[in-house]
């Protein structure tokens, strides 16, 4: 294994997601002008010096355990370096277990902390990025719009291998998030997903996919047909009832809203901002809090950047 030198120094800024989009599911998922902001240098190995600031501050580990650090090990290994000591700073603004991407953006915190920590020397390609992330998430929906910013595709390829393409979302779409207080994790969500289908209800998701991408990024006007669902929100809903009936009470008003990757959270796709602020005021007249982000299509993915490196002050 290659060793990296110490006082290495890497930035890396990576965006909220909101993944499936109705019924896109595994598949399809937006980058949010939400970010983590992180910073990352490398020290004598054994070392591993957190300070973290925001969401997750008191509640995610901070030892090897900790997601982007199991990231960051994995990818460095993948790529032919030993794990350095690392000190790491993180501003989290994400949160957590609300079905926008935290989880995929810290992944993806690692991966591209990895790349950026090996480069010059090697460089990473985007399909490695992809793959990395990929095996650590589990499916590529999430990660991509976080590694590639805008609306992404996102497959499994003949061999196995996440592939995805980006799509730039039409400008007449504004996207509203509304985030309860309670959360729901991933995993419990993907356990209440049947192993098989009605043939009709994946063809019901077929046509709707298709035409999500026109109305995404052309046609925002057949967007409420397009953001229809019938195979992961009805299995889900039980086990977020507060979910389920902000969507139905939105989509009888007319509006495009779906559950947010795997919720608890609600994405309305609206035509004009103007529609998000009503969508926005008929959340506010539920039981439920939900609280209104207001939020753009970030386009530019995760980024990193290198940071000048640490240099000893040289003895008097
Ligand atoms: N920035 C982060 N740092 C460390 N752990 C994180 C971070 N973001 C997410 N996680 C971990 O992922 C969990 C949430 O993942 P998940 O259930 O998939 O929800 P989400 O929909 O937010 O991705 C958190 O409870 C935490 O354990
Ligand atoms: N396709 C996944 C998406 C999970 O997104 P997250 O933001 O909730 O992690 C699923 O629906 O399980």
């Amino acid at each position: 294994m290659k060793q990296l030198p110490v006082g290495k120094r890497v930035r890396v800024r990576v965006p909220a997601t909101s993944a499936n989009l109705g019924p896109g599911f595994d598949t399809l998922g937006i980058a949010l002008a939400i970010h983590d902001e992180l910073e990352f240098e490398t020290l004598e190995a054994g070392k591993l010096e957190f300070d973290i600031t925001g969401v997750g501050a008191d509640s995610v580990p901070q030892t090897e355990e900790h997601l982007v650090i199991r990231a960051l090990k994995y990818s460095l290994e993948q790529l032919g370096y030993a794990m350095p000591g690392i000190r790491m700073h993180a501003d989290n603004i994400i949160p957590h277990g609300r079905g926008m991407g935290s989880s995929g953006a810290a992944i993806v915190a690692g991966v591209v902390a990895a790349a950026g920590l090996v480069a010059p020397e090697r460089t990473v390609t985007s399909d490695e990025l992809l793959a990395l992330a990929t095996d650590l998430e589990g499916h590529p929906d999430n990660v991509a719009p976080c590694l590639f910013g805008g609306l992404t595709i996102a497959w499994m390829d003949a061999e196995n291998q996440p592939r995805s393409k980006q799509l730039m979302v039409d400008r007449g779409v504004s996207v509203l998030v509304l985030v309860p207080e309670e959360r729901m994790s991933t995993e419990v969500a993907r356990s209440l997903q049947p192993e098989q289908v009605p043939h009709a209800d994946a063809i019901f998701n077929l046509s709707r996919s298709a035409l999500l991408i026109a109305a995404l990024t052309q046609s925002p006007d057949v967007l409420f047909d397009a953001t229809e669902d019938r195979l992961h929100q009805t299995y889900r809903a039980s086990a977020m009832p507060q979910t389920a009936e902000l969507v139905r009470v939105l989509r009888d008003a007319g509006f495009a809203a779906v559950v947010s990757g795997a919720g608890p959270s609600v994405l309305v796709l609206c035509q004009d901002p103007g529609a998000r602020l009503r969508a926005a005021e008929l959340a506010k007249t539920q039981n439920a809090t939900w609280q209104a982000l207001m939020t753009a299509v970030d386009v530019q993915g995760a980024t990193v950047e290198t940071v000048a490196e640490t240099v000893e002050s040289p003895r008097a």
